[in-house]
C-alpha cells in the first residue's frame, strides 16, 4: 500500500484530519522561517490527540534543516518521533551522525533536478533509512522545501532507490494518481498541496488526497 505524509502540520484541524484520513506519517516543521513551523511543545501537543506510531497511530516525523545537536535533543526531550527528516544541506557523515547519536531512523531529502542529482542516492544510501525525493527550491524561494513545485518525474521512473522513499513536491488531491502511476513511487508526500493559505492545511484537501494516493495503489 502506499505510504502516505502529510507534512507541515500545525493545528489541530490539520492533525485530526489526516489522522482520520489515515495518513501514515504526519510531519512537524522544527524551522523557524517556515510559515508551517511549531514548537516542540506545540507538536507534543498535538501528537497526544492520536495513538503513537507503531500503536496504530501515524509516525511522528520531524523536518529539520541543517539542525544543531540542541535543538534534537529539544525537540526529543518534548516529543517521541519515529523519523527525522533532514532536508537542508546535511552531508552523509552528518547524518549517520544524527542517526547514530539519537537511534531514530533518518529521512534525508534530495533535490531532484536532473540525472546527475540521483548521483548523491548512493552516496548517502548508507547514512539513512528513507529518501524523500523532491524539487529543488524554484528561483527567489524562502525555503528549501515546501514550495509547491514539482520535478520531472521522468527522472525517477523506474529507476532503482537503494532505500525506501517518497515522492514530493508539487502534489495536489488532483495529481497524486498520475504521480503515483508515473513514478511507482512507494509513498508521497505533500505539503501545499492540501493547503487552503500558505501553512494553513485544509481538512477536506487533505482526506481527498489520501483517498487519491490510496485508490491509486
Ligand atoms: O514545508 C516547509 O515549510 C518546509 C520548510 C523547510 C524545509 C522543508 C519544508 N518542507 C519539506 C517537505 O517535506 C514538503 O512536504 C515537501 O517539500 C513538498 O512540499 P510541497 O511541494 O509544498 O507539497
Amino acid at each position: 500500500m502506499t505510504l502516505v505524509k502529510i507534512c507541515g502540520v500545525k493545528d489541530a484541524a490539520g492533525f485530526d484530519a489526516a489522522v482520520a484520513a489515515g495518513a501514515d506519517l504526519i510531519g512537524f516543521v522544527f524551522y523557524p522561517p517556515s510559515p508551517r513551523a511549531v514548537t516542540a511543545a506545540a507538536a507534543a501537543e498535538l501528537s497526544g490527540r492520536a495513538p503513537r506510531g507503531g500503536e496504530g497511530g501515524p509516525l511522528r516525523v520531524g523536518l529539520f534543516v541543517d539542525p544543531e545537536d540542541a535543538l534534537l535533543e529539544a525537540v526529543l526531550a518534548a516529543l517521541p518521533l519515529d523519523l527525522i527528516q533532514l532536508h537542508g544541506e546535511e552531508k552523509p557523515a552528518r547524518a549517520a551522525g544524527i542517526r547514530a547519536r539519537f537511534g531514530i531512523p533518518v529521512m534525508k531529502a534530495l533535490g531532484i533536478a536532473e540525472p546527475a542529482d540521483l548521483g548523491l542516492l548512493a552516496e548517502y544510501a548508507p547514512a539513512v533509512d528513507r529518501f524523500l525525493l523532491d524539487a529543488k527550491p524554484p528561483p527567489g524561494a524562502s525555503l528549501p522545501g515546501g514550495n509547491a513545485a514539482a520535478f520531472d518525474w521522468r527522472l525517477v521512473a523506474g529507476r532503482p532507490i537503494p532505500r525506501p522513499w517518497l515522492l514530493a513536491g508539487g502534489l495536489t488531491p488532483d495529481n497524486v494518481a498520475e504521480a503515483l502511476r508515473h513514478t511507482g513511487a512507494p509513498g508521497v508526500d505533500v505539503s501545499s498541496g492540501v493547503e487552503k493559505a500558505r501553512g494553513v492545511k485544509d481538512p477536506a484537501r487533505i482526506a481527498a488526497f489520501v483517498a487519491a494516493a490510496r485508490g491509486a495503489g
